[in-house]
């Protein structure tokens, strides 16, 4: 019988994302608070006849993605189902550890996407994860690892992957510090009221990295504001998160303290975000929106 194994991962939002200047090797150090949403990534790698490792993929139903999806926006044909698929290189890079490559597995990957495709919400980062997370249960399942990697192990594999991965493993509220990879994990104390999310999807994708490069640019020309010298999360919005206080008292102060320098890139480049931001702050229920990462998915708290 064949062994399939499932494993999941989430997407995120950034409630602070202080950005640096642009280094050397084209990435930026930035001080990070990401927040993972319940909107799950699923990778289920199972057993096939034919050497190598396949994918598949399909969307969730009901999912953000679905209905990105159902707006247009969502062409499945700009998720590329080869090697370099976040998912495949987040199974290369766990096969690795036990002296293997692709070449000597018969595998499938079946990626079950929710999140927002090229949203600013990490969902092929949680893809990344969840391979790994599958790869290294399936490795020691079938005796050819020892036992599990551990989860530092996992995270170190993580970085070369992608900024954002090592957050997708580890997942809940925690500082991202470096380029976002160096984390520091914030537990919510027992009783304390998560935030409550929602998303509007946009119509079309924003590439990460010409979000970035339009902050460096509007940067050089005075159009945003230099980058910080001390990149820090504040501790006052850490320690308003984790207060037991009831949520409504805490929101005000939440809302006044979010930060996301790659907000202002990303509407430059889709001013039609400023409409749907103005749109979506109007709901009652919401108390604060804001860009999702590099965008362009919205994010809001509900009360
Ligand atoms: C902006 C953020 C916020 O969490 O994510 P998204 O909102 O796009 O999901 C992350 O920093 C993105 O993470 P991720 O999408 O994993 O980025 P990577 O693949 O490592 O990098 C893509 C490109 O983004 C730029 N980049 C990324 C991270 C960083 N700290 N500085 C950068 O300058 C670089 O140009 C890099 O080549
Ligand atoms: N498993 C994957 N899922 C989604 N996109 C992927 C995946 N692997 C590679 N990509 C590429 O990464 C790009 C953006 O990824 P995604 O994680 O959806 O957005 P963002 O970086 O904005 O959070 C996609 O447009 C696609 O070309």
């Amino acid at each position: 019988m064949s062994v399939s194994v499932k494993a999941t991962a989430p997407g995120k939002v950034n409630l602070y994302f202080a950005v640096g200047p642009l280094k050397s090797d084209g990435y930026h150090d930035v001080a990070s608070l990401y927040a993972a949403v319940d909107i799950l990534e699923t990778v289920t790698l199972t057993e096939t006849d034919a050497p190598g490792i396949s994918q598949s993929m399909s969307v969730a139903p009901g999912s953000p993605v679905a209905q990105q999806m159902e707006l247009g926006a969502f062409d499945p044909s700009v998720v590329p189902l080869d090697h370099t698929n976040l998912a495949y290189r987040g199974a290369a890079a766990v096969l690795g550890e036990a002296g293997l490559s692709p070449a000597d597995v018969c595998l499938n990957l079946h990626i079950e996407k929710a999140v927002p495709v090229a949203g600013g919400m990490g969902g092929g980062s949680a893809d990344a994860a969840a391979a790994m997370k599958a790869m290294n249960s399936y490795l020691a399942q079938t005796g050819r690892l020892s036992q599990e990697l551990p989860h530092n192990r996992l995270l170190q594999l993580a970085t070369p992957l992608g900024a954002d991965v090592p957050f997708a493993l580890l997942g809940g509220l925690a500082v991202g510090q470096g380029i976002g990879d160096r984390l520091q994990a914030i537990p919510l104390p027992e009783g304390v009221e998560p935030l409550r999310f929602g998303f509007v999807p946009s119509v079309s994708g924003l590439s990460t990295p010409a979000v970035f490069r339009e902050l460096d640019a509007g940067r050089e020309r005075g159009r945003y504001p230099s980058p910080d010298e001390n990149l820090q999360v504040p501790q006052q919005l850490i320690a308003t998160l984790t207060s037991p206080a009831p949520l409504t008292e805490r929101l005000p102060l939440i809302s006044s303290l979010l930060r996301n320098d790659l907000a202002a890139p990303a509407l430059s480049l889709l001013p039609d975000l400023e409409q749907t931001l103005a749109v979506t702050a109007e709901d009652p229920g919401v108390t604060a929106c804001f860009v999702s990462g590099s965008g362009p998915t919205v994010a809001y708290i509900s009360q």
